[in-house]
């Protein structure tokens, strides 16, 4: 049996898992296992890391989840879904972090995306930009009971994803201190549009998803607001442990709508 290209997997070492989680940081692919393995007493194993994809296996409610790491930025989250979904992967969860826009959004809270602002290229590739980068309801659903039930602070909308992580989010720490005419008051114009934060990969996750016929969400902690640019350790270490509860919770709700 041939393995993926990328992702170094093949359809017999998956055994049928049909819902993946997505962190973007590799590392992030193990935390994830274990700790599904400590909330729901079910074992994990590494089945492959190739380049920027970790992947683990392991189980709840009697369904095979698979934990595969898309990398930074689109062009990497894109090879990570269609290799998936080559696998029979039909349900795509982005587990990530993200800096929040929106003043009352604080470190630590949880964005679950309802849409994305598609300012990546690589959604481009699979869908025409008019296309809207749309999550599916029944993952929305169960990451919000999922973020109700660890009693973590949730807010629900639309994120933007960039292809830069200094330039395209305006931050002012960029090493060149001209931020591109293109780019000048984008975050004040996404504020005003009601738009929750900015990470790199919901909306190439979203639009593939959304436009092969499967099923995508995203939910991301807080990392940093505007204001506080730098990514101290703690901010890190906050959000990603209530993005991990959360997103570990839902998984509850979502075996439950497709078992
Ligand atoms: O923490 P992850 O999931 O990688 O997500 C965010 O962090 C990276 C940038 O630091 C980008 O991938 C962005 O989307
Ligand atoms: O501000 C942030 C934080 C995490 N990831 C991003 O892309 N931006």
């Amino acid at each position: 049996m041939d393995n993926v290209y990328h992702l170094d997997l093949n359809s017999k070492n998956i055994q049928g898992a049909k819902i993946a989680l997505l962190p973007g940081d590799p590392f992030r692919s193990q935390i994830i296992a274990e700790s599904i393995s400590k909330t729901y007493g079910t074992g994990n194993e590494r089945l492959a890391w190739k380049r920027e994809y970790c992947s683990y296996l392991t189980e709840v409610s009697g369904q095979k989840i698979l934990i595969t790491s898309t990398g930074i930025g689109g062009p990497s989250a894109s090879i990570a879904v269609d290799e998936l979904a080559q696998l029979g992967i039909q349900t795509f969860i982005r587990v990530g972090t993200s800096g929040a826009i929106q003043e009352y959004i604080d470190i630590g809270d949880v964005i679950i995306t309802t849409g994305a602002v598609r300012l990546d290229g690589a959604s481009t590739h699979y869908a025409p930009i008019e296309y809207p980068a749309v999550a599916n309801h029944e993952i929305i659903y169960s990451l919000i009971e999922g973020a109700k039930y660890s009693r973590i602070k949730y807010h629900v909308g639309i994120t933007a994803s960039s292809d830069t992580f200094y330039q395209g989010e305006e931050r002012s720490d960029s090493f060149r201190k001209y931020t591109l005419r293109k780019f000048q008051g984008i975050t004040k114009e996404l504020q005003s549009l009601n738009v929750l934060n900015y990470e790199m990969e919901a909306s190439t996750v979203l639009t593939l998803t959304a436009s092969m016929g499967l099923k995508g969400g995203c939910i991301t902690g807080v990392v940093n607001k505007r204001g506080m640019e730098k990514i101290t350790e703690q901010c890190l270490k906050t959000g990603e442990t209530h993005l991990i509860k959360a997103a570990i919770a839902s998984l509850k709700y979502l075996t439950d709508l497709s078992g």
